[in-house]
């Protein structure tokens, strides 16, 4: 099994940012430990604040962001980060090369109940002409990204990361402590029957996407003429590993719980970084309204519509908004 760093000069990645994703990847190891600590680890249950998105936040979303926060602020390589839990980005080294878009914790629900949870970061190059500090400069579509993950604490602790050349697997080997690389390239099945919405926000959605699941939910005895089933795991980690395993269709659509907010998932610390993946392996990630990764965002904690997954079964639900 090859380790991370010859993994990545295979792929041709520069030296400084192999050494900034190495600096990420030592915060989820303590994560990943903390995490398999549960209730030992005194990672459970909510803090008494309030993020910027109005979520109370959870003890480890607060650890994790402040390890996150420490450790790359320290490194040197980083101008700027910027954080779910952040209300503005946060100063780095004036002369960093690059910048990081994080969720410290995807899956933030299920921490409690000892489901699956993960962290998700995206990288940028730091633009030269902006302060550190100044949010504008993480305003860069996701097609500008040179490179994106996400870890998943799960039974195994798993990395699934793109740098341009293809989506690839590796695995904490808790034996030696390193990412062993476990698959190269992952390609996504163009077809799926399976799907992944949370059905309860069901009244709330816009007529198109009532017509989509209505006839998957359809089956064989629909226009679909085949049977579809449905998973939702409450965290985009675990639906988007799930579908670059085996295939299927994620969504969170709009919806008008509140008016005000029609969208819940983030592009920058989310929705960004999954494209990104999901197209490097042969997978489709949109809006009904186009190419999430040619987004020009207009704040950090933007949030948008997603539909993502096999290629084919995203282009089926699109048709239903022509
Ligand atoms: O609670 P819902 O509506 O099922 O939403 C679940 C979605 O919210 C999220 O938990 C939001 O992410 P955070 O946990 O990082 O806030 C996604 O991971 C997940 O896909
Ligand atoms: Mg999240
Ligand atoms: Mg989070």
């Amino acid at each position: 099994m090859q380790r991370l760093a010859p993994a990545l000069r295979q792929d041709n990645v520069p030296l400084d940012l192999i050494s900034l994703i190495k600096t990420i990847l030592a915060a989820t190891k303590e994560i990943s430990f903390r995490v398999s600590q549960g209730h030992l680890g005194d990672v459970m249950g909510s803090t008494l604040d309030e993020n910027i998105q109005g979520e109370v936040q959870k003890k480890l979303d607060v650890i994790a962001n402040d390890l996150f926060k420490d450790i790359l602020l320290e490194s040197g390589f980083v101008k700027a980060i910027s954080s779910e839990e952040e209300d503005h980005s946060v100063a780095g080294d004036e002369n960093g090369k690059y910048i990081v878009s994080f969720d410290p914790l995807d899956g933030s629900s299920n921490i409690d109940i000892n489901s699956l949870i993960g962290t998700i970061f995206s990288i940028h190059e730091a633009p030269t002409d902006i302060a550190a500090g100044d949010d504008d400069m993480f305003k860069q579509a996701g097609n500008s990204q040179i490179c994106a993950g996400y870890v998943l604490y799960g039974p195994s602790t798993m990395l699934v990361m793109t740098t341009g050349s293809g989506t690839h697997f590796y695995v904490l080997d808790r034996t030696h402590g390193g990412y062993l690389l476990v698959e190269r390239n992952v390609q996504v099945p163009t077809d799926t029957q399976e799907f992944a919405i949370n059905m309860s926000n069901q009244r709330f959605w816009q007529a198109p996407m009532q017509n989509y699941i209505s006839d998957l939910l359809a089956g064989d005895t629909g226009p679909r003429g085949k049977n579809f089933n449905m998973r939702w795991i409450a965290a985009m980690v675990g639906d988007i590993h799930r579908v670059l395993c085996r295939g299927g269709i994620f969504t969170y659509p709009a919806d008008s719980r509140k008016a005000e907010q029609p969208y819940k998932l983030r592009l920058m610390y989310e929705a960004n970084p999954m494209a990104f993946l999901l197209e490097q392996a042969g997978g489709l990630a949109m809006t009904s309204q186009g190419r999430i990764m040619d987004i020009e965002p207009d704040s950090i904690h933007q949030r948008v519509e997603v539909i993502m997954g096999s290629k084919n079964e995203v282009e089926k639900c699109l048709s239903y908004y022509k």
